[in-house]
C-alpha cells in the first residue's frame, strides 16, 4: 500500500478586516516575525507534516510570497473562507494528493499553534476521518434572538466546546465535504469540521485537546495577547 502523506493547507486568504490595520493581520508583526511566517513554520516545518499549500488573497499575494519566501506552493484564495479552503484543497490534489492521504487545515491567523497540537491532530487521524481540535469556554454562552438580541435558549456551559485550527481530515473526506456543500447553498458553516460532520455519512470524528495559546488573530486585542504570550515564553 502507498505511503500516506500529510498535506496541510494554511488559509491565509481573508483581509483582516477587524484588525483595523493597513494590510491583512497575517503581515503585521508578531515579535520580529509576522503573524504569517509563524503560522506557515508551525506547519512546513513540522516533521509530521510532507508538503504545505497556503492560500493568500489575490490583492496581496506578492506580498505573502515575500513573507514565506521561494519554494511554498501559494494558490489564490476566495471571498468566504470556504472558497479559500476549497482553492486549497484543489492546489494539494492537483500536486498529487490522494484520497486516503492526510489534510490539516489551519488558520494562518494562529500564529502560536504548538507542535503537540500538530503531531496530535496527524497521529489521531490514523483512526479517525475528521479531527476536531477542541477546548473548553471559560465564558458562559447565551444565544439570542437574532432581530431584538435578546437571550433566548440557555446553553450549558459543560456541553459547550470552542473549535481551534488545525482540523484534520482525510483528503477524500474534506474533498466529499466540500463537494455536498458546493450543491447545497443553504449550508453556511464557519468552519470545515462541522462541514464534514454535518454532510458526509458515517464519517469517524476524533477530538484532540487544543490550548488557549493557539487563539485566532481576530481584531486588534488579540494581537496585543499573542505579542504577550510570545514575551512570556522563554
Ligand atoms: N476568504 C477568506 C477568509 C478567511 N480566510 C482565512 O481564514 C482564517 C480565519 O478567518 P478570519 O479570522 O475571519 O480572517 P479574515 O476573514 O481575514 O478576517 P475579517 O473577517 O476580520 O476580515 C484566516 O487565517 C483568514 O486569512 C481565508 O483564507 N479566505
Ligand atoms: C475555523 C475557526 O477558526 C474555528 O474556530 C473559525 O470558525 C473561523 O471563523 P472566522 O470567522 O473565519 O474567523
Amino acid at each position: 500500500m502507498a505511503e500516506r502523506r500529510t498535506w496541510a493547507i494554511v488559509l491565509a486568504g481573508g483581509l483582516g478586516l477587524r484588525v483595523g490595520a493597513d494590510r491583512p493581520k497575517q503581515l503585521l508583526d508578531l515579535a520580529g516575525r509576522s503573524v504569517l511566517q509563524r503560522s506557515v513554520a508551525a506547519l512546513r516545518d513540522h516533521p509530521a507534516v510532507d508538503d504545505v499549500v497556503l492560500v493568500a488573497p489575490a490583492a496581496w499575494r506578492a506580498a505573502v510570497e515575500e513573507h514565506v519566501g521561494p519554494g511554498l506552493r501559494v494558490v489564490d484564495g476566495g471571498r468566504e473562507r470556504h472558497d479559500s479552503t476549497r482553492a486549497g484543497l484543489a492546489a494539494l490534489l492537483g500536486a498529487g494528493a490522494s484520497a486516503g492521504d492526510r489534510v490539516l487545515v489551519h488558520d494562518a491567523a494562529r500564529p502560536l499553534v504548538s507542535a503537540r497540537i500538530v503531531a496530535d491532530v496527524v497521529r489521531a487521524l490514523d483512526e479517525h476521518d475528521v479531527v476536531a481540535v477542541l477546548v473548553p469556554t471559560p465564558d458562559t454562552i447565551v444565544q439570542v434572538d437574532p432581530t431584538t438580541g435578546l437571550p433566548t435558549a440557555p446553553l450549558p456551559r459543560a456541553t459547550l466546546r470552542r473549535h481551534q485550527t488545525p482540523q484534520g481530515f482525510t483528503v477524500g473526506v474534506l474533498e466529499e465535504a466540500h463537494r455536498r456543500a458546493c450543491a447545497d447553498p443553504a449550508v453556511q458553516v464557519t468552519d470545515d469540521c462541522t462541514l464534514a460532520i454535518a454532510l458526509v455519512p458515517d464519517v469517524r470524528v476524533g477530538v484532540v485537546e487544543g490550548d488557549p495559546e493557539n487563539l485566532k488573530i481576530t481584531d486588534a486585542t488579540d494581537l496585543v495577547v499573542a505579542r504577550a504570550l510570545l514575551a512570556a515564553r522563554p
